[in-house]
This record gives C-alpha cells, structure tokens and sequence, in this order.
C-alpha cells in the first residue's frame, strides 16, 4: 500500500490512494497505521477512492470524482474533516488527478467545494452550520457551556474565561449523550481580539489534535454569537497554525495550508 503524509496547519493523515476501490481497511489497520511510535503517525487516514466505486456516497459522482473516505486515528468513521478535505484537494492537484482551480469533494456529509491553486492556501464551502443548541462538557475538572454546532460532524464550541494554553486535554471531555448520541469533538476558546479566537480541540477518535477545521467554523459562529453577529470572517489561532473562517448567510468558507511531507509504502506488517 502507498502512502502520502500530509497535514493542514498540523493536523495530520495519512492518504491512501485507491483508484481501483479494493482496499478494506479495517479500524485495527487504521490504528496500526496512525499510531504515532509504531506506525506511520497521524490524526487520521484519507482514502482516496473514485466516488462511484463507492455505494455509500455514488450519489455524489455527478458533483465530485473523488470521495475522502476519512477515518480517525482510533479507526472509527467521521462525517467530515475540514483540515482533511483541503489536504485531500491537495494531493489530487499534486498527483495529477484534479487540475487547479474549483472542484468538489465527496465526503460522508455531502460535497464540498474547494479552491485550490498551484500552491498556497486551499478554501473550501464547508456548508451552512447548522446550531444545535447549548449544552455542557466537563475538561480537565471544570465544568463549561458551550453552543452544540453540526458541520456535518458534531462540535461543541465552548467560549471559556480560562485561558485555553493552560487546560489539560490528555483525557476525553465528558459530554451529554443524550445530545450527542454518536459522540462530539469539543473546542475550548478565548476571544483574543477583534474577530480573532484561540482555540484547542479534543477530537472524537483521535484526542486533542493541533488543528481541527470543522472545530474552527464551528468556533466561529460560537464566538460570532458571543458577540452578537452572524457573519463575518473570523482568524482562528489553533496549536497549529492559524485558519480563517468566513460565516455569510447561507454557507460558511475555511481557509488554510494544505502541505504534503513524505511519501513511502506501508509495510504488511501493519
Ligand atoms: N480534524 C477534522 C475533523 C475530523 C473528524 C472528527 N474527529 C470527528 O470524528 O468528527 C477537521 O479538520 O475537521
């Protein structure tokens, strides 16, 4: 099996391209692969499939060549993965599969449109957030509100006094499951200034990672709402890097790097 390495502002996967749709990665496979001293070491793993040899998203084929068949580093499937999706556009514009320019994406939460040039960033129509509600999480032994925000993948952006540098994110949130059947990523952040928040992340599946794009839209319209707005452009600082986010009134825009690193074969032993 090839691989490429890639990350957007430090949130990491492992790409697999697949042109034939043969490959069955089972969720043990994906952990072997993404374990950080025993494998090749990443947030998650990228499949990158032709859209039609693929029952569950075929539907989209009209829309999008390819589907990012993205799973977390424990395994288990996501919906989206905003960081991943521009990465994703990155390797197809590198490998030759996508010309540069606007193309969609297939992915489990439907198709998403990205920009990408030769080089620099990559932004994608990540689509309209939609508001789940408030709800609470408990981190590090404190207790925090937050605004529950689907981008296809559950969040649950919490704006908190505590500065975020200080939290310990090695254990999982605890959350309301009742609220969040399949589980949630939870952001932590602080307003910094104008239209700009600091934000960290524990991921469903992969623990707290240096970045997380459809974490960062999802602070966005938490701090959006905070302060009384709807839309805008928002910089969101992660451990990462930094990504924009702009809300308007019908879809939600996240811009950022895409960088490829490394490129190799996995050996069977995984
Ligand atoms: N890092 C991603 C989100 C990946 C999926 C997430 N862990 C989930 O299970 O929903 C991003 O950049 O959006």
């Amino acid at each position: 099996m090839r691989f490429v390495k890639g990350h957007g502002t430090e949130n990491d996967f492992v790409i697999i391209p697949d042109p034939e749709g043969r490959l069955e990665l089972s969720p043990e496979t994906v952990a072997a692969i993404c374990d950080r001293r025993t494998g090749i070491g990443g947030d998650g793993v990228l499949r990158v499939v032709p859209t039609a040899r693929c029952p569950e998203v075929a539907d989209q084929a009209g829309e999008a060549e390819w589907f990012m068949d993205y799973r977390n580093a424990d395994g288990s499937l996501a919906e989206m993965c905003g960081n991943g999706v521009r990465v994703f556009a990155r390797y197809l514009v590198d490998a030759g599969l996508a010309a540069p320019g606007e193309f969609g994406v297939a992915t489990r939460a439907g198709v998403r449109r990205v920009r990408i040039a030769a080089e620099g960033d990559v932004t994608v129509d990540m689509g309209r957030p939609r508001v789940l509600g408030e709800s609470r999480t408990a981190v590090d032994g404190r207790e925090y509100q937050g605004l529950g925000v689907s981008m296809g993948n559950p969040h649950l952006a919490c704006l908190i006094e505590d500065p975020v540098a200080g939290l310990d994110l090695s254990r999982p949130p605890r959350f309301d499951a009742a609220v969040f059947p399949d589980g949630v990523n939870v952001e932590l952040f602080n307003l910094t200034g104008d239209h700009r928040v600091t934000m960290r992340v524990y991921e469903r599946g992969s623990g707290e990672t240096r970045s997380c794009g459809t974490g960062a839209v999802a602070t966005a319209v938490a701090a959006a709402r905070a302060v009384g707005e709807e839309t805008g452009t928002w910089a969101v600082r992660v451990p990462g890097g930094v990504v924009t986010v702009t809300l308007d009134a019908t879809t939600s825009w996240l811009t950022g790097p895409a960088v490829l690193v490394a490129s190799g074969e996995i050996p069977a032993v995984l």
